[in-house]
């Protein structure tokens, strides 16, 4: 069983808009709402795999519940941590002119609430079932930036393996605790590191510092460029072109999902992590692929690291 936990999930609102006239009100087309939070992807896009998987997550107020209907009509498994604040939304506006973002900050969890998420997973997720805990997203107000390097340190000693998608401080601090993959893209990478990355060699040097200070392997994420793994056996690199990007929201949760559900190492896992990146952008908001989706044929793998590649900006 893979076990994912996202201490800040959320609702996800797309609107669909034909042109997005800024300081006006603008109409949306359309309008959609998606189960989301980085961790709640990953096990989206597993269940849809037919991977086992339980998502562990903090809910509260309206949103909460209505996130918690959404996930049981998609039928994810969760373990839920009731909390006084509202669980988040999170809305995506898609025009021509690209996708804008909004992250609402989320509600702020007690130390009691902080406690009762980590023994939550100490208790029913430390069991030789779990083959890994993948530690995704931003951390809410009142966790520390410490709390991600505390879970790994507990959920190691019962020896599932970890896998970390998060950023900034709460990234630096857990490398320290050893995770086994990092999945960082290029933007978290480079501010990881405290310099531009502009090219494949760029990040391959990147990811290697990440190792050097804890990180087992580093899955870089780097958008419309492809991929690049590093680990100790090796590194590869490898792209899955696409003809028309609907939304890109979610494609790195449903790339970690790829490549945990097919072993977490090597290139065989690089090549399911890149279809599935490639597969979830051509779909809309968040909408995690099936295997209906993948196109394996569309992937390229290789050891012979484009070093000189100068990446997208
Ligand atoms: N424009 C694109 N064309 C083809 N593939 C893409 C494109 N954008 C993303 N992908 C695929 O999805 C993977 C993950 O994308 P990205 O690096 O943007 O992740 P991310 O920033 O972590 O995403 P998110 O946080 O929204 O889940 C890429 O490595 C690539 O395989
Ligand atoms: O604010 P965070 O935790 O960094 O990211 C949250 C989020 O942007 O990540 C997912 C896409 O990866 C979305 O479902 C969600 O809205």
């Amino acid at each position: 069983m893979i076990v994912t936990i996202t201490p800040n999930p959320s609702l996800d609102r797309t609107y669909q808009l034909d042109a997005l006239e800024l300081g006006g009100v603008n109409r949306a087309t359309s309008d959609r709402v998606d189960p989301g939070g980085k961790g709640v992807n990953v096990s989206r896009a597993l269940t849809a795999a037919g991977v086992r998987t339980t998502a562990v997550l903090p809910l509260g107020g309206f949103s909460g519940l209505l996130l918690s209907d959404l996930l049981l009509r998609q039928g994810i498994e969760v373990a839920t941590v009731p909390v006084r604040g509202e669980t988040r939304i999170n809305v995506s506006v898609v025009s021509p002119e690209g996708l804008t973002k909004v992250n609402a900050a989320g509600p702020e969890l007690s130390e009691a609430e902080s406690a009762a998420l980590l023994a939550v997973v100490r208790r029913d997720f430390t069991g030789p079932d779990v083959q890994w805990l993948a530690c995704c997203g931003s951390l809410p107000r009142g966790l520390a930036p410490e709390w991600y390097a505390e879970l790994v340190g507990q959920v190691h000693s019962g020896g599932a393996r970890i896998a970390l998608d998060t950023s900034g401080p709460a990234l630096l601090a857990a490398l320290a605790a050893r995770p086994d993959v990092v999945k960082p893209n290029r933007d978290e990478l480079a501010e990881a590191v405290g310099r531009r990355l502009a090219t494949v060699g760029d990040v391959f040097d990147a990811a290697g510092e990440l190792r050097k200070r804890g990180a087992g392997q580093v899955l870089a994420s780097l958008g419309g460029d492809g991929m690049l793994l590093v680990a100790e056996e090796g590194a590869w690199f490898g792209t899955a072109p696409v003809a028309e990007v609907r939304s890109d929201v979610g494609a790195g949760d449903a790339s970690l999902a790829g490549f945990l559900a097919a072993g977490g190492s090597g290139p065989e896992a690089l090549a399911s992590a890149l279809a599935h990146g490639a597969a979830a952008v051509q779909l809309p908001g968040s909408a995690m692929p099936t295997p209906a989706d993948l196109d394996p044929a569309a992937v390229t793998v290789t050891a012979d690291l484009p070093l000189d590649r100068v990446l997208t900006d």
